[in-house]
């Protein structure tokens, strides 16, 4: 096993001819790490995500996870997005099993180890306040239960690598920290990769041990800043001043790309 996860050399990757949507990423993670990705609209996140889990190929350069080349999509990794596309005909528990009736070698094994399956998903559900949630259907349930609900199904299958993009995004200010919490414990508990893509400096701050700013398009990585408050943290760390002055560097990164 690598000690490097994550390690992009000199990426670039063009949807057409005249013009790079990324440019010039290098970027390494060690086993483990949660970074983030902020930055401006357009700027090419989604297009590290695609990247980075084999969906795009680059037009040069590198993508390598895990120690291996990355020549097509990967099966290790968990997804969830700002919408949290639940199956509306499906109840908490079945979009929870999706993964695990479409991802090998669970696949296979489904229908022989369904008791066993159920059990993690409701293990799951129970992790991150979903106890006696699991009959319901989506409409059944609030924006922020869903999403607690679609972090379970990105991660039942226990993938090394767990990518989200603007996870929080739709949900109050309340909720969202709620489920910051959630998903702190989630990765103190687990330790898996994580690849947060998100607008809200505070989120990334709070959550992440490493914190990368892009650029405007053609997307470039601008600032790479280490979070100096220690993990795991309190929602309490965010009233603090070392917090605030991570998050006025952040804002100050952010400026400057949005004005250049
Ligand atoms: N399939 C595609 N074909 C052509 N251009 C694309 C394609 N996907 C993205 N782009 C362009 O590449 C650039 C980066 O897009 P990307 O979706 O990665 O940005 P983003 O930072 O995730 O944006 P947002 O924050 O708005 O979600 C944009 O200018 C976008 O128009």
């Amino acid at each position: 096993m690598s000690e490097l996860f994550v390690d992009f050399q000199k990426v670039f990757l063009a949807y057409n001819e005249s013009e790079f949507a990324v440019e010039d990423i290098s970027l390494q993670t060690r086993q483990g790490e949660f970074i983030a990705i902020v930055g401006p609209s357009g700027c090419g996140k989604s297009t590290f995500m695609k990247l980075a889990t084999g969906l795009k190929a680059p037009t040069s350069g590198l993508v390598n996870i895990d120690g291996k080349p990355v020549t097509g999509p990967l099966k290790f990794v968990g997804m969830a997005f700002q919408a949290p596309t639940l199956l509306p005909w499906r109840t908490t528990l079945d979009n929870v099993l999706l993964p695990l009736e479409i991802v090998e070698p669970y696949r296979s094994n489904f229908k022989r180890e369904h008791e066993q399956y159920v059990q993690r998903a409701l293990k799951l559900l129970k992790t991150v306040g979903l106890e006696g949630y699991a009959d319901k259907y989506p409409w059944q349930l609030s924006g922020g239960m869903q999403q607690r609900a679609s972090i379970c199904r990105a991660l039942i299958h226990e993938p090394k690598m767990l990518l989200l993009d603007e996870p929080f995004g739709a949900l109050d200010a309340f909720t969202r920290e709620e489920l910051w919490c959630v998903l702190r414990d989630l990765w103190t508990e687990r330790k898996f990769n994580v690849i947060l893509v998100t607008h809200d400096l505070r989120e990334a701050a709070f959550l992440a041990d490493t914190i990368y700013v892009m650029s405007k398009r053609p997307g470039r990585i601008v600032a790479r800043k280490e979070n100096p408050l220690a993990q795991p943290r309190e929602l309490e760390t965010t009233y603090t001043e070392p917090f605030n002055e991570l998050v006025h560097e952040l804002r100050g990164h952010i400026g400057r790309v949005r004005n250049s």
